[in-house]
C-alpha cells in the first residue's frame, strides 16, 4: 500500500519546481526499510554543491547522460539510501554522467543563480535525516527535503538569497574540510591532476595514493589559505596571508584600469618589470654572489618607482602587471616553503584560481620554492585548481550518507590509467590565455565526463 508521508516527509514550502507533497512512500509505514517515489515531474535529479568565495563562485554538478532512464535508477538509488540508513551494506549503483565545473564572479552572483535556475539544478538536492533514535534498527527517515551543499563564506553570506530567489537551503560544509577533501580525491583518483611548472615545462606527476601524505595544501584564493594535510580529513590550517589573489586583481586593477582578471594577467605577459622593481643590480651595479644573488634578481618589488620621479601614467601597465604577478607570487612561494620546512613537508601543491593555469605565475611560485629551498622542494599544482572546495562540498554528500552518485564509483570507473586527454576524462584544460575559453557566455564550464 503506497502511503503519503505526511509524517514522514515535510514538504518544502519554496520549492517552486518539484512538488514533494506528491512525494510517496512506497510500502507500509513499519516497514524498515521503505522507498520514495518521486512523480516524475522534473528533468532528471542533477546534484549540486557550490564554492561561494570571496571573488568566485564555483559550482559542481552531476548531471546524468541523456536518455538513460532515471525512475528505475531513483528507485534503486532511494532505497540504498535508506539501506544506508538502517545500517545496511551499501551497493553503488550504476550511474553514467558528468561532473561539470563551473564559475562565475562573486559580484555576479545573480548570473550564477540564473545558470542554476536555466539548468534546473536547484531541483536536484537530497537530504536525508535520522530519527532521534540511537538504535539503528529503529531509525527511520524523518524528512527528506532539498538542501544543496555549499561551502566558502558566501553559503553563509548569501545563504538568505539562495532561498528567496531558489528555495535551495545551503547546507553549509566546512570551507577547510572541503578544500582538503577535493584535493584528496583528485591526488588520489585522477590521473594526471598535478603537475610541475617550471621554466615553461609541464610535468605530470604520478601521485601514489598511498604515498600521499603528509603535503602542505596551498590554496590561491582571494587570501590564502595553507593547510598541513596528513590524511583524509586530518588536517591543519597552519598559515595563511592577506596577500593573495585578490590582491592582485584588487591592486593590478587600480594601478592599470584593466576591467578583468584575465586582461590583467595577459597584460602581464608583455611586461618588462625592470621599469618598475628595483633590481640587486641597480643597487650594486652588479651581482651579488656572497650571498646568491645575482643583478637581475629583484631587490626591492616595485622599489624603482621611489627613484623616479614619474607619475602613474608614465609607467606601462604591462610592466605594473608583471611586477605585481612577480610580488604577490613569489611571497606566496616564499611563505609556502617556510611553512612545509617548518613542517618538514616535502610536497607543496598549490590550488585556487589565482593560478589560473597560467604559466608565469606557476612559473614564478616555483622559481620561488626552488630558490628558497635550495632545489629540495618543488611546487605543484592540480588542474582542477580553483575547484578543491566546490569538490570538496559535493563529496560531502557522500559524508552524510547520500552515495547514489559517489566518488567511490569514480574512482573505481576511472582506475588510475584513465588518460589525459582523449579519453573519458576532460578536465580543465591548462589554457593559454590567447585561446578563448568555450563558454556559454558567462561561464567557464569544465567537464570530467564519467562513463
Ligand atoms: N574571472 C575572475 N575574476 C576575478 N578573479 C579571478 C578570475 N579568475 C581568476 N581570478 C583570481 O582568482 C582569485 C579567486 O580565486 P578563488 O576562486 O580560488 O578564491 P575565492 O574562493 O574567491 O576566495 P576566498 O577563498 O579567499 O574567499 C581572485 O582573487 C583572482 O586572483
Ligand atoms: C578568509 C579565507 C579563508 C576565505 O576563503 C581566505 O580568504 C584566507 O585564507 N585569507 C587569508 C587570511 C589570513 O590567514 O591571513
Amino acid at each position: 500500500m503506497a502511503t503519503k508521508g505526511s509524517n514522514s516527509i515535510h514538504r518544502s514550502s519554496s520549492r517552486p519546481l518539484l512538488d514533494l507533497s506528491k512525494a510517496e512512500i512506497q510500502g507500509n509505514v513499519e516497514e524498515k526499510y521503505p522507498t520514495i517515489l518521486l512523480p516524475n515531474q522534473s528533468d532528471d535529479l542533477s546534484h549540486l554543491a557550490l564554492d561561494i568565495g570571496g571573488s568566485l563562485i564555483k559550482l559542481v554538478y552531476f548531471s546524468r547522460h541523456e536518455g538513460q532512464s532515471t525512475n528505475d535508477k531513483r528507485m534503486k538509488i532511494l532505497k540504498d539510501k535508506l539501506g544506508i540508513l538502517n545500517g545496511n551494506r551499501r551497493s553503488y549503483p550504476i550511474l553514467g554522467g558528468r561532473l561539470h565545473f563551473v564559475k562565475f564572479e562573486t559580484n555576479k552572483i545573480n548570473e550564477c543563480l540564473e545558470f542554476i535556475y536555466s539548468k534546473k539544478l536547484h531541483c536536484g538536492g537530497w537530504e536525508s535525516h535520522h530519527s532521534d533514535s540511537t538504535n539503528d534498527q529503529n531509525a527511520v527517515i524523518k524528512c527528506i527535503h532539498f538542501v544543496t551543499k555549499a561551502t566558502g563564506g558566501g553559503a553563509y553570506k548569501f545563504a538568505d538569497l539562495f532561498k528567496e530567489r531558489l528555495g535551495i537551503s545551503l547546507d553549509k560544509e566546512d570551507e577547510m574540510d572541503c578544500l582538503v577533501a577535493g584535493a584528496n580525491f583528485l591526488l588520489k583518483a585522477i590521473r594526471h591532476e598535478a603537475y610541475t611548472h617550471m621554466e615553461g615545462q609541464k610535468e605530470f606527476i604520478q601521485i601514489d595514493p598511498n604515498d600521499l601524505f603528509p603535503y602542505l595544501l596551498v590554496n590561491i584564493g582571494s587570501g590564502v589559505s595553507m593547510i598541513k594535510v596528513d590524511g583524509d580529513g586530518k588536517f591543519e590550517r597552519v598559515s595563511g596571508t592577506n596577500v593573495g589573489g585578490g590582491t592582485y586583481w584588487g591592486l593590478g586593477r587600480l594601478l592599470t584600469n584593466c576591467s578583468s582578471f584575465d586582461e590583467l594577467l595577459e597584460l602581464s605577459q608583455k611586461g618588462d618589470n625592470r621599469t618598475t622593481d628595483m633590481l640587486v643590480g641597480d643597487i650594486y651595479g652588479t651581482d651579488y654572489p656572497k650571498i646568491g644573488l645575482s643583478a637581475s634578481t629583484i631587490a626591492s618589488s616595485f622599489g624603482k618607482a621611489t627613484l623616479e620621479n614619474k607619475e602613474l601614467e608614465e609607467y606601462r601597465p604591462e610592466d605594473i602587471s608583471l611586477s605585481l604577478l612577480r610580488m604577490i607570487s613569489y611571497n606566496i612561494g616564499q611563505i609556502s616553503y617556510l611553512n612545509a620546512l617548518r613542517f618538514g613537508l616535502k610536497r607543496i601543491f598549490f590550488g585556487g584560481f589565482f593560478i589560473r593555469g597560467h604559466a608565469y605565475t606557476m612559473d614564478a611560485i616555483s622559481f620561488a620554492v626552488h630558490f628558497w629551498s635550495k632545489g629540495t622542494a618543488q611546487a605543484m599544482f592540480l588542474r582542477h585548481e580553483g575547484f578543491l572546495g566546490a569538490l570538496g562540498a559535493f563529496m560531502s554528500y557522500e559524508k552524510h550518507g547520500l552515495d547514489d552518485l559517489m566518488v567511490h564509483q569514480f574512482v573505481e570507473r576511472f582506475p588510475m590509467g584513465a588518460p589525459y586527454t582523449g579519453g573519458k576524462i576532460h578536465g580543465p584544460p591548462l589554457r593559454n590565455l590567447n585561446e578563448k575559453a568555450s563558454l556559454e557566455n558567462m561561464c567557464a564550464t569544465e567537464l570530467l565526463e564519467i562513463n
